[in-house]
Formats: C-alpha cells, structure tokens, sequence
C-alpha cells in the first residue's frame, strides 16, 4: 500500500497531519533512524531539519579543503550558514575565553562539517556504559551496530607502499557511510612511526576492533569511488513512498496529552523562523530527539522536560522533573602546538601558490594526492602509564577529590550521584592499560595533545523561551583541575615525541610556544591561554539511571514520559576515547534495530 509519494517536503502545508514518527533533526542519528524505520513502508515518517541541503560546495566535498585542518585553506563548513554558529560562555579556567561550538545545521549534520576522522573507543569505552547501569551497551553488543552503518575500502594500490594494515572483520561491507583510507600519505608519518617505535609505543594493526591504545593509520569517512566526503545524507532515501524530509523548519517543542497515569508524547511545534507560523505535526507512535547535543537538552527544556527550579525560574511549567536535562556535558579539549619541520612534500607547501594549483588539478583530473587526505594520516590514543610516569600521583590526587565539590552550585542530588559514579570509573581507569587518556594528533607543523576522558562537565541550559534564541553553553573545560594536570603531562609527552631521533631526522622544532615555557606554571598558562575543541559535544541527555542523574533508560526513553525518545550524542553517558561519528552512527543504528517491533 503506497500511503504518499515520497518526496523532500518544501512547505509545511505539505506534510501530513501525522505520521507514525516524528523525527527532529535530519543529522547523523536522525538520518540512521529514518532509514531504518522507514524500511518497513507500512510505517509513515517525518523529519524536520532546521537546516537545508547543501550545494555539494568544494569546501564541504574535498577533504583537504572540508576537515579545515589547513588554516591557510579555509575553514570548511564552519562559521558557514551551514554551522549553527554558537558560541561557549567565557570560560573561568580558560582567562574568560569563549570557545566557538560549532554543529551542523544541515542535512547531515556534524557529518558534513567535521573533520572526517572515522574511529571507534576501545572496549572499555564502551563496556563502563553498561557499568553505569545500562544493560546491553558494551563494546561487543555495539560492534555488529558499528559495522552495519559502515562500508569499508581496504587502502588502495597508490599508498601501497606504506603497508597499511586492517582486519576485515571489525568492519561493515554493506553500510551507507563509507571509511576508506585517502590515496595520500604525508611523508612525515614515516618519522611518526618510527618515533612511536623508539618510544615503545604499540603499532595497531586496526583499532577499530575494541583495542585503540596504541598508534595507528586512521580511516576517513572518505567516499573512496571519487575521494570525497561521505554523510549520513547516504542514509536518506528520497523514493520511499512512507518518508518525508521538511527542511529549514526548526522544531520549537514537544507537545503532550496528559492521562491519568502518565504523560504520553503526541507531537512536535515547528516553523520557518523567529514570527513565522507556528505549525504543528502529530506523531502516533514517537517523537524522536536527534537534535544533537546543543539541541536536544534545549527543545526538552523548552518542551517542560528539566530541571524544576530551573524550569520554573523561566515560568515554564514543569512536564516532568528531570535535572539531567543540559547537565553532564562532555567534550575532548585539545592543545595546538606548532612545529618547524624540515621535509620537501608537508602541509606547509599549500602557501605556494604553483604548488597548491598542481595538487588541486592532481585531485581535479585523477583523484590523487593531498586534497584526498586531511592534514594527518596516522595519530596515537594513549593510556597515561604510556606517556607520563605520574599516573600515580594523579590516582591520589583523584581518590582524595570530593566529586560534588566540582559541579556547578546547587547541582540536584541524583546529578552528583551520576558524577560520583563516573568519578569512581575515571580514577580506576587512569592505571588502565587499554583505555586512552588523551589523543596525540600529528601533523607536519603540529603535533595537538587532545584530553580525552575528562573529569570536568559542563551544562547546556535555556534561559530564554524562544527557540530562536540559543541555548548557554558551558563546557567548564578543566573546572577539575586534574585536565589541566594531566593536559600538562599530554604537553610534555609532545615534546617527548618532537626529541626522538625520528622527527629530529626530518628538523622538527618547536615554534609554538617556544622553549620559553618550561616550568609546569608555564605550561598552565599555556594551556589556559590556548586550549580549543576537538567539537564532540555529548552527553547533556544521558543514558543513565534515573537516581543517577539520567534522561534516557537503555531503550534511550525519557523518564517519565511516553513516545519521546532521544537518539543523538547527548545519550552517551560518558564520552569513548574516539572522535564520535563513528559512535553516533553505532548508537543510531542498535536503538533502530534493537526493540521490536523496531521501536
Ligand atoms: C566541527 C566539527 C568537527 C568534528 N570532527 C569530527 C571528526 O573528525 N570525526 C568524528 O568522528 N566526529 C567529529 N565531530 C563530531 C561528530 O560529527 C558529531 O558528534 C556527530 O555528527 C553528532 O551527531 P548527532 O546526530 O548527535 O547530531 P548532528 O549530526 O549535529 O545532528 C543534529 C541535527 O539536528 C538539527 N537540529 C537541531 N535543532 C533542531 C531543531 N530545533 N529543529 C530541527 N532540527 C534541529 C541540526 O541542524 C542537525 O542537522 C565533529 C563535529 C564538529 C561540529
């Protein structure tokens, strides 16, 4: 039975009056989850996206060019209409900087804004998600979900040469998004290599199997047939009579029916825009939350989905009482640090404009060379023990914190006890030999330290009732003062690598900041003064148990209500060791295939 013709939908006149499920946010999850759903063509879906399609613009398709890992070649999608364009409140630790929070705000997401880095956490990652009081989230219950959004390309015959290895059966052979290795290397992995040698750091084969302590050649989210960008647009299949897209719509709130027993989701608010027509759509079965993790926390809140006190400070009655809406924000800060580098062919060279012109008719005509790649191809997630010898030290220092002490005041009870128990997980795991402290990206003129199991958390709370006007993001980078000490030991550990003869064979030195900056305040100062973000924005609707702060149980349903669920990156209770994409297709893919009859 063909219920409608499938189409992208331009007017919200056109749409239904109601479909089985609502979708809001046509990003990673939400395109994951339509597809599934909508697979069954008895089932009618629609998502609403605030954002639109892109026009396949170089600086979103090419790799060199879209992963902005180049300043001198722009900065992607970023600061485009295509990003939300947000930005963090000044930060206390960080001299009152403000961090820019760039997300998506299009068909696709962080898909098509970030910097195509296609990896998985190890499998403790994972598995303390399960420990937290999630059944069925580990690590080996996620592998088939990571695989089945994946198709993977082994590397092709142009980087041969660097004996690039992976183990076919942690990848996926028949899913939408594509991971491929570039057809270009950067010669300087070569001094990377053998410097992670001489520092007895483990070579992976393929991280992607549960073990990514070590070093290791990275997959892209690479469309290997003509070396561009791959997305969850894949996902989206417009001929399917049952599926419609309503783009440049955003979604101001849920709207409920109350019964006797208990609340029950029953549609979404939407319109074009600030004074534009409010509409509205009925959902049958469920609202869907992919909204992302700047998104989500924020249509909850406006929708009476929070924290009371706060909820009602704004005058918005309460739905149901959930402080861990906004609360548990995570993110991985990062560190850039510059380097001189004396070899011919490196990321440097893009300033000559001859030089810059043959790569680009290299990709033009062929496909090959550096506009295939990012501006790295091999980078190492370390365990502490691996590059610091005060892994001890910082164990006591975290045994003896009180955990609540570094929440923001009035923080409710069952959030510290959320935190607390996260607390406990993180201060085992610093002796962990399999679970990745923090990330070390290599570049020919950088090397970048990236935290990625941070003690602090920060909160994405509303304080305005218009959806227009953008959620306070706070990411409280290093608020627990054991980032900050770690990220000094990440920064020494840089300059460990930089004095092995492997990079002083190819002339590395370090320009920024300069041997100037020696003592551990200096190194403070440092980081203070230039810590960044790898942009992996999560958490702010954990998937946790209810008295321990949590938004979503394991079925990732919001406490308290019927036929809401959230998919996206705010359900991670704890961020893996891993760029996320990766992740969110996995998360999108299980919670899609898991509960039958579907959903
Ligand atoms: C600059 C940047 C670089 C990154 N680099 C990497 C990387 O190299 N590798 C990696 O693995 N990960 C990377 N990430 C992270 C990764 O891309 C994201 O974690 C992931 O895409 C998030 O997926 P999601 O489904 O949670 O949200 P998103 O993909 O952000 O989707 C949310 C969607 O909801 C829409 N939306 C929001 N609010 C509303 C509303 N009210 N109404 C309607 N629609 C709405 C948004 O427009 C968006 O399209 C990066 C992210 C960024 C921003």
């Amino acid at each position: 039975q063909v219920l409608f013709p499938g189409k992208i939908v331009t007017k919200s006149s056109d749409i239904l009056s109601s479909y089985d499920y609502v979708i809001v946010g046509g990003g990673t999850s939400g395109l994951v989850v339509a597809n599934r759903l909508s697979e069954d063509l008895q089932t009618t879906v629609l998502i609403i996206e605030a954002g639109g399609f892109d026009e396949q613009e170089d600086f979103i398709t090419i790799p060199i060019l879209s992963t902005a890992n180049v300043p001198i070649l722009g900065s992607g999608a970023k600061g485009t209409k295509y990003d939300w364009n947000m930005t963090g409140v000044p930060q206390a630790e960080l001299q009152n900087r403000s961090i820019p929070t760039p997300a998506g705000k299009i068909i696709g997401g962080g898909t098509v804004l970030n910097g195509m880095v296609y990896n998985r956490g190890s499998k403790e990652d994972y598995n303390r998600w399960e420990e937290l009081g999630n059944p069925g989230w580990n690590f080996d219950a996620l592998l088939p979900y990571f695989k089945r959004a994946e198709t993977f390309t082994p590397p092709s015959a142009e980087v041969a040469e660097w004996d690039i290895e992976y183990v076919p059966e942690y990848h996926g052979e028949h899913g939408r998004v594509q991971s491929s290795f570039p057809r270009f290397v950067w010669p300087s992995s070569r001094a990377y290599i053998n410097s992670m040698r001489e520092l007895n750091v483990p070579i992976l084969k393929d991280s992607m199997g549960g073990d990514d302590a070590g070093a290791f050649w990275f997959l892209l989210s690479l469309d290997p047939k003509n070396e561009t960008r791959s997305t969850s647009q894949n996902f989206y299949t417009p001929s399917r009579p049952n599926l419609h897209l309503l783009a440049n719509n955003q979604v101001s709130r849920v709207m409920f029916q109350s019964g006797s027993l208990n609340v029950a989701a029953i549609g979404v608010e939407f319109s074009t825009g600030k004074g534009d027509k409010m509409n509205q759509v009925s959902a049958v079965k469920e609202v869907i939350l992919a909204a992302g993790a700047l998104h989500t926390p924020q249509i909850l809140q406006l929708s009476g989905i929070g924290d009371t006190n706060h909820l009602s400070y704004l005058g918005i009655e309460t739905v149901v009482d959930l402080p861990g809406v906004g609360a548990n924000y995570q993110d991985h800060p990062l560190l850039v640090t510059v380097q001189s580098v004396d070899i011919s062919i490196n990321t440097g060279n893009f300033s000559n404009a001859t030089w810059n012109a043959e790569m680009r008719s290299l990709y033009d005509e062929k496909r090959e060379g550096p506009y295939t790649t990012a501006a790295g191809n091999f980078f190492a997630f370390l365990p502490l023990s691996l590059f610091t010898n005060s892994t001890s030290t910082f164990i006591s220092q975290a045994s003896a914190q009180s955990p609540a002490q570094y929440l923001p005041p009035n923080t409710s009870s069952s959030i510290i006890s959320g935190y607390a128990a996260q607390h406990a997980i993180l201060t085992r795991d610093l002796s962990s030999q399999s679970l990745a402290n923090q990330e070390f990206i290599f570049g020919d003129t950088v090397i970048i330290p990236s935290l990625q199991t941070p003690f602090s958390r920060g909160t994405v709370l509303i304080n305005s009732t218009s959806p227009f006007d953008f959620p306070v993001i706070n990411p409280r980078y290093l608020s627990n003062p054991l980032d900050v000490a770690v990220l000094v030991a990440g920064f020494k550990y840089a300059r460990t690598i930089r004095a092995t003869s492997a990079l002083q064979e190819i002339g590395v030195q370090e320009t920024y900041p300069g041997m100037t900056v020696q003592t551990d305040e200096q190194i403070e100062d440092f980081i203070r003064d230039g810590l960044n973000t790898e942009n992996h924005h999560g958490c702010t609707a954990a998937m946790l148990p209810r008295h321990l702060g949590g938004v979503v149980d394991s079925e990732l349903r919001v406490y308290g209500v019927q036929g809401l669920r959230v998919i996206d990156a705010s359900i991670m209770p704890m961020l893996p060791a891993a760029h996320l994409q990766a992740t969110v297709y996995g998360i999108a893919e299980k919670v899609s295939a898991t509960h039958p009859p579907r959903f």
